[in-house]
């Protein structure tokens, strides 16, 4: 696959926000980079992202859910392999960073959405769906609500993104034990009612935050690359035969 470099200009105009997850009262700030409001991804376009990455193909994800279930945190987690545990500041507006995965030989660039949870944020959050191509969609183990909430995140995902994005539900904050209220079977029970595939993560702990984007980049690649005589790549089928031999989750 032929790759050249072409020149991305920064542009000012998104709405800002910040990265958070503060450790030790550092302030962890504006670590994302600019991207204009529907600026288009193109897919088999070769090029260089930002991180000076030639990549093959890009496409947009964007993490959405409850203020607070971890949707910052679970993205540091998987471009910086860390976890800023402090006081909890709030995603302002939306926020995005870029990874490059390696999927079966194809760098497949994903450009990630952290939206803000916070319901003064959602008229922003909806311009974006429409351009995204997966989506995240996060309750916190320990909120009840957050679980709650979800049938509610889903008919606004209907209403606003398009017909064909990738979902996928995510549990997250799996290593607080203690402090959960939510078991991991409801999570499941839910995700089969709507037809989603289901995972819980730990931000933490990093438990199957590599995972999930990955299932997401291979479905993406596979839905963009495939031949007519290929077989699909089933996703659902991907994460439950990984969860099972990495032996996460069983009850
Ligand atoms: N125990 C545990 N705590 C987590 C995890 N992920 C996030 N947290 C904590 O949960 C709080 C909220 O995390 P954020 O990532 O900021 O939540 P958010 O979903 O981005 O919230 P908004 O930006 O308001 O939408 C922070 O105090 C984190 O330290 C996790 O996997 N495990
Ligand atoms: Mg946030």
């Amino acid at each position: 696959m032929s790759r050249k470099k072409t020149v991305k200009s920064k542009n000012n105009t998104t709405p800002t926000a910040t990265l958070h997850c503060k450790e030790n009262g550092s302030s962890g700030k504006g670590t994302g980079s600019e991207m204009p409001l529907n600026s288009v991804v193109h897919p088999s376009r070769p090029s260089l992202s930002n991180s000076s990455e030639f990549y093959d193909i890009a496409f947009k994800v964007m993490l959405v859910g409850d203020s607070g279930v971890g949707k910052t945190c679970l993205l540091v987690r998987f471009k910086d392999g860390a976890f800023l545990a402090g006081s909890f500041i709030s995603t302002v507006g939306i926020d995005f960073r870029n990874k490059v995965l390696n999927v079966d030989g194809v760098k497949v660039k994903l450009q990630i959405w952290d939206t803000a949870g916070q319901e003064r944020f959602r008229s922003v959050t909806h311009a974006y769906y429409r351009d995204a191509h997966a989506l995240l969609l996060f309750y916190d183990v320990t909120n009840k609500t957050s679980f709650d909430n979800i049938q509610a995140w889903l008919t606004e995902i209907y209403e606003y993104a398009q017909q064909d994005v990738v979902l996928m539900l995510l549990g997250n904050k799996a290593d607080a034990t203690h402090e959960r209220v939510v078991k991991r079977e409801e999570g499941e029970k839910l995700a089969k009612e709507f037809g989603v595939p289901f995972m819980e993560t730990s931000a933490k702990t990093g438990m199957n935050v590599e995972l999930a984007f990955m299932a997401i980049a291979k479905e993406l690649k596979h839905r963009s690359m495939k031949t007519p005589n290929e077989s699909g790549f089933k996703l659902h089928e991907y994460v439950n035969k990984e969860m099972k031999s990495s032996g996460c989750c069983k009850s």
